[in-house]
């Protein structure tokens, strides 16, 4: 099977790079393409595929071939490609917001089209890609991409409909988690730890509280309320967080991300 990415940056240099690394292919059945000579020097040189600046070799390559560029470059970029990409090619969008109606009225006829949302974890395989496929594309071609997928960490189908909402809660969120590190480990460092040591301590407790979740099963209420001893000191923090509105702030922030994306 031979796999193309037009454009390749910081997701699609995350997902040939979990492609490569699990072996699921070899660096002969990639192509990719980019804008600029310096981005496909660096590919070139960092992952030993082919690479192009012509999206049409890419698409001629391809049997999955993978959107991976902006989603304002999206209509120009099937314009180039549309009449070379065949019947039976696999087109994956990873864009948010592009619906399978959009996709084909680009290419101006049925397309095998599949949406995929992954995230930025896949650089360490440990990503989660929500993934819808279109009504022309066949049990057997979903169950390939899955395989290549599975490289960048867990994979889930799930209807057209929701993938906004995986973009928010999944394809954006990593950045919200970011952030939230780096405010523990300011008010850490502003309390004397040293500044190394305040991201491991930080980082270390939300990677901890997360793989509880998953492997508990407990709500993550009563995993909160485990933590929170009476009178303690838990309890205090917690009561600033809600007085500040830690809470509808994050549920306004996805809202808002899973709408800008029903609007791209
Ligand atoms: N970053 C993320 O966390 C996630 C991103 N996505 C989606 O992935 C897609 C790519 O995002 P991301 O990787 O972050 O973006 P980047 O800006 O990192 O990469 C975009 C790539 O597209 C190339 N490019 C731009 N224009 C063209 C063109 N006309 N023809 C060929 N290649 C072109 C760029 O080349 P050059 O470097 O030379 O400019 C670059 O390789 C977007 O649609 C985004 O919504 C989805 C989930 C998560
Ligand atoms: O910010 C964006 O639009 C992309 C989509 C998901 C994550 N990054």
């Amino acid at each position: 099977m031979r796999l193309g990415f037009i454009g390749c940056g910081n997701m699609g240099g995350a997902m040939v790079s979990g492609i490569l690394k699990k072996q699921l292919l070899a660096s002969e059945d990639m192509i990719a393409s980019a804008l600029h000579e310096e981005s496909r020097k660096a590919l070139r040189e960092k992952f030993g595929i082919t690479v192009t600046s012509d999206n049409s070799e890419v698409a001629a390559f391809s049997d999955i071939l993978i959107l991976a560029v902006k989603p304002q470059f999206y209509a120009e970029v099937i314009h180039e490609i549309r009449e070379i990409v065949q019947p039976d090619t696999l087109v994956v969008s990873i864009a948010p917001g592009k619906t399978h109606q959009w996709l084909e009225e680009q290419f101006g006829r049925p397309v095998k089209t599949v949406r995929c949302m992954p995230n930025t974890p896949a650089m360490i395989g440990a990503g989660i890609t929500g993934v819808a496929p279109g009504e022309q594309v066949t049990e057997k071609e979903t169950a390939q991409l899955l395989r290549l997928l599975s490289a960048l960490g867990e994979t889930e189908i799930v209807p057209e409909r929701l993938m906004d909402v995986v973009g928010s809660v999944s394809g954006c969120s990593p950045a919200y988690v970011f952030m939230f590190i780096e405010a523990m480990a300011d008010a850490a460092v502003a309390d004397g730890m040293p500044r190394a040591q305040a991201y491991h301590f930080a980082a270390q407790a939300v990677l901890g509280s997360a793989e509880m979740v998953l492997k508990t099963g407990r709500h993550p209420g009563e995993l909160k309320d485990m933590v929170c001893s009476p009178g303690g000191t838990t309890i205090e923090g917690l009561s600033v967080l809600e007085e500040k509105g830690m809470r509808s702030a994050v549920i306004d922030a996805l809202r808002a991300c899973t709408r800008k994306s029903k609007g791209i």
